[in-house]
């Protein structure tokens, strides 16, 4: 393959037929043209001897050929391509039961029968082993897309693990090209573990039946071997690689020929309609005056979209049942055959620089840029400029500069370079952190081990009345005079008439979410509104608890709450599991919770304290400063008072209230600072609490599933080997092994066939396996879907595809 621009070669292969139809298919001795000559229809649809003739010129004609020759031929120079990073494709194209799939993967009694897969294995692992200066990465996946949907068929091989299925999709990536998110990646290491792989997917893809083909492919199929080198020997060299995508696409049908129904029929319209997808995509390929080709039409063109127009080698086998029944259907494959020829690919090889070698290039980059700079330091004169990291005593320096501007005795930091900069955002950083520590071990030691007794007092905020007027931020200079806004205000009032029911029920709807999925409320001890004996106790979880029902509160272990009945053998309800579970394992965050709790409403009593003060004083200053305007105005009114040398003087009274509201306005701004600090606190302590309840909580279902709901035996495999596991976190492989041992129990020897060339061992081995596998697997439901290892256990179902591969003699 070359480099270059090349167009996409294209061979006609004929499905051996007694019933060849030479007067219609005429192979030219060039090997190279095929022409169709077709009986004519009259309008009437009488068929007369008038003929219509096409010529169709392409690559090669692969007529009475063998297995090898088509591999020779068709993809050997494309596996070798990719082992030099080329991409390559190799695809096979026509009409149902035409052969694509014996073409690609083989259907034959015999290893020297196999198709192109196995083939490019074999020569894949023939040449790593030949290319010793080189190390490769070989991984295979394998791709069908049924119905347009992504399907992974290695997904039953043990160990896949992530998404499949629905979660799959064909994503597009700049710099990565064309790859299909959540399709399993196989890494192997050798060609048998490649066929065992192969093998298990083949096993796994989806056929039917129907008029022209017993076992006929109802998806299309893209088995990719995924190719990454490196040279041993040339320490700087770069590392390729290339993606090989065996393709076997469904073949087209008329419904009227293959009489599919039902399931079929569906299946048909499907592949038809893809088909006809990708027809439009070669044809705006084909057409270079064309800007946009519609690759997103279909998930088989999106997901081929790299292979069809992009830098890859590719080649198209398209496969014609030679018989004077299938000569429209010939004529149609052969036109898709010319136009696919007339599409050009750019292939080129996927070169990658190694990041070990690309951290040793920058190093030397950054070396020669120190230099440089070092130059231009001498050159403007600029001494003892240093770029390394910073020291020790530098950090320390930076530190104590920080330190003297964050406490004023120095207004400035002189910057150097880069490194101080970060340094002393650094430093600054850690000064935050320390303060914030100090505050909360302040906190711990002024209010630990107080315990929670009183009532709360006053109702909750947003019943709180609010009067007009009162303090709050402030406008102007700084600090002026305003109003609190509704959070900021904190005003006791029961208002008298509300009923008792009422208020119990606006004290319940106190709702402290904790995370979206787990939700609960805090009720007081001795409420008005506690629900009585009778009340219906609901276990800490998810959903909002309903207005007018009480929560098991977490430290009141007095609670009263009536429990469901328990059977003997079921686990006991949640609230009384609860309440243990505070007591025994749970007690010491049941403690802090209870602390933090403590503290927290001695600082909502201070707060409220505090803003009555604060609104007391800002009422006090809104009276002086009204009587000191009517003083004023009174004083205005009745003309000015002068001193003894003419001056403007205020009189007793009016001096006393300028005194006395300045002095109002000192107290403001001191009781307002220690509001606002105080409300800091509150909300730091409500968020300690916050994260006690969610703790506790967690730590709660945690040990209640694992106390009462899991089965001794799953505790058992969980607490084996690496520690006790967490519910919910099973790795796959222990579950995996269980089945295994089920899968070796249950597994039956089979005959062994015999090699018939020494090549062909891994053949046969992996073969074996794959059957020893199906026999383990237990039969599909009903007649409808029909995977291979459902149907192709020699039980003369007769819908097996692949048989002739395993039935070796
Ligand atoms: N070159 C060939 N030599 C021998 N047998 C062949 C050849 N081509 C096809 N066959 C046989 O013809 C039958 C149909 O072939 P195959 O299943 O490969 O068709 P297909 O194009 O894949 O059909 P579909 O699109 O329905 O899956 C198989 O039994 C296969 O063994």
């Amino acid at each position: 393959m070359t480099a270059s621009g090349s167009e996409v070669r294209v061979y006609v292969r004929t499905r051996p037929t007694a019933a060849f139809a030479q007067d219609l298919i005429e192979y030219l001795p060039d090997k190279e043209t095929v022409n169709i000559h077709q009986r004519r229809v009259s309008r009437k649809g009488i068929v007369n001897n008038q003929l219509s003739s096409w010529s169709f010129h392409l690559d090669g004609v692969l007529h009475d050929v063998s297995q090898e020759e088509v591999y020779e031929c068709v993809a050997r120079s494309v596996v070798l391509g990719a082992l030099e990073g080329y991409n390559g494709t190799v695809m096979c194209f026509g009409q149902t039961g035409a052969g694509k799939t014996y073409t690609m993967t083989g259907a034959t009694e015999s290893y020297r029968q196999r198709g192109i897969i196995p083939r490019a294995l074999q020569e894949v692992f023939r040449e790593i082993e030949l290319r010793a200066d080189y190390s490769f990465s070989v991984r295979l996946s394998y791709l069908e897309i049924y119905n347009e949907t992504l399907v992974d068929l290695l997904s039953s091989v043990k160990g896949v693990q992530g998404p499949q299925g629905g979660n799959m999709a064909v994503i597009e990536e700049a710099g990565r090209g064309i790859w299909v998110k959540g399709l399993s990646l196989h890494p192997i290491h050798n060609e048998e573990e490649a066929l065992n792989l192969l093998f298990e997917g083949e096993m796994n893809r989806i056929i039917g039946a129907h008029a022209l083909n017993k076992h006929s492919s109802r998806s299309h199929c893209i088995f990719t071997i995924h190719i990454e080198s490196r040279s041993c020997t040339q320490s700087d060299a770069k590392y390729v690689t290339s993606k090989l995508n065996l393709v076997d696409l469904a073949g087209s049908e008329r419904l009227s020929k293959t009489g599919s129904e039902g399931q079929g029929q569906k299946e048909a319209m499907y592949i038809n309609k893809s088909l006809s997808f990708l027809e439009q995509a070669i044809l705006a390929l084909a057409d270079r005056r064309r800007e946009h080709v519609p690759f997103r039409q279909s998930k088989l063109t999106h997901a081929l979209k790299d292979s069809l127009g992009g830098n890859c080698n590719t080649v198209l086998v398209a496969n014609i049942y030679g018989e004077a029944a299938q000569i429209e259907e010939t004529l149609s494959t052969l036109r898709f055959a010319s136009r696919m020829k007339c599409v050009r690919t750019v292939p080129s090889i996927n070169e990658h620089d190694d990041p070990v070698l690309q951290v040793r290039r920058l190093q030397k980059e950054i070396r020669l840029l120190k230099q440089e700079l070092s130059i231009q330091n001498t050159l403007a004169n600029r001494r003892g400029v240093s770029y390394e990291p910073l020291s020790e005593t530098q950090v320390a320096e930076v530190k104590s500069q920080v330190r003297r501007y964050l406490e004023g005795s120095a207004n400035q930091i002189m910057i150097v370079n880069v490194r101080q900069v970060q340094e002393v955002f650094a430093q600054f950083k850690q000064a935050m952190q320390e303060q914030e520590q100090r505050i909360r071990e302040k906190l711990l030691q002024d209010y630990s081990l107080v315990e929670k007794t009183a009532k709360t007092e006053g109702p909750p905020p947003e019943e709180r009345h609010e009067p007009k007027g009162t303090a709050g931020k402030l406008e102007g200079r700084g600090f002026g005079l305003g109003m609190a806004p509704p959070s900021e205000r904190y005003v006791q009032s029961v208002l008298p008439n509300r009923s008792k029911a009422k208020r119990a029920k606006e004290m319940s709807s106190q709702m402290i979410p904790v995370n979206s999925s787990c939700r609960f409320f805090v009720s007081r001890k001795g409420d008005a509104g506690s629900p009585g004996p009778n009340r219906q106790a609901e276990a800490p979880g998810p959903g909002p608890r309903p207005a007018g029902q009480e929560d098991p509160n977490l430290e009141s272990q007095d609670q009263e709450t009536q429990l469901a009945g328990t059977r003997a053998d079921s686990p006991p309800p949640k609230e009384e599991a609860f309440e243990d579970f505070k007591v025994e394992r749970g007690s010491e965050i049941n403690r802090i919770l209870k602390e933090n709790k403590a503290v927290l409403l001695e600082r909502r009593a201070l707060l409220r304290t505090l803003t009555d003060t604060v609104n007391e004083v800002k009422r006090e200053i809104d009276k002086t400063a009204s009587d000191l305007r009517t003083t004023r105005e009174q004083r205005l009114s009745q003309g000015e008072f002068v001193g003894v040398e003419g001056e403007p003087v205020l009189d007793e009274e009016e001096l006393s209230l300028v005194l006395r509201l300045r002095e109002l306005k000192g107290r403001y701004r001191q009781e307002y600072e220690e509001l606002v600090n105080t409300k800091a606190e509150v909300r730091y302590c409500q968020h300690l609490v916050d994260q006690c309840r969610i703790r506790l909580l967690t730590e709660f279902e945690i040990w209640y599933n694992e106390s009462f709901l899991l089965p001794e035996e799953v505790q058992t495999i969980l607490n084996s080997n690496n520690g006790p596991l967490r519910p919910g976190l099973v790795p796959v492989d222990k579950a995996l092994a269980l089945e295994e041992d089920e899968e070796d129990r249950t597994a039956c020897l089979r005959q062994t066939p015999r090699p018939d060339s020494p090549n062909a061992v891994s053949f046969y081995n992996a073969h074996n396996r794959t059957l020893k596998r199906r026999g383990s697997r237990p039969q599909s439901q009903g007649s409808g879907q029909r995977r291979r290892s459902s149907s192709r256990m020699g039980t003369g179902a007769g819908r097996v595809k692949f048989p002739a591969i395993f039935s070796v003699t």
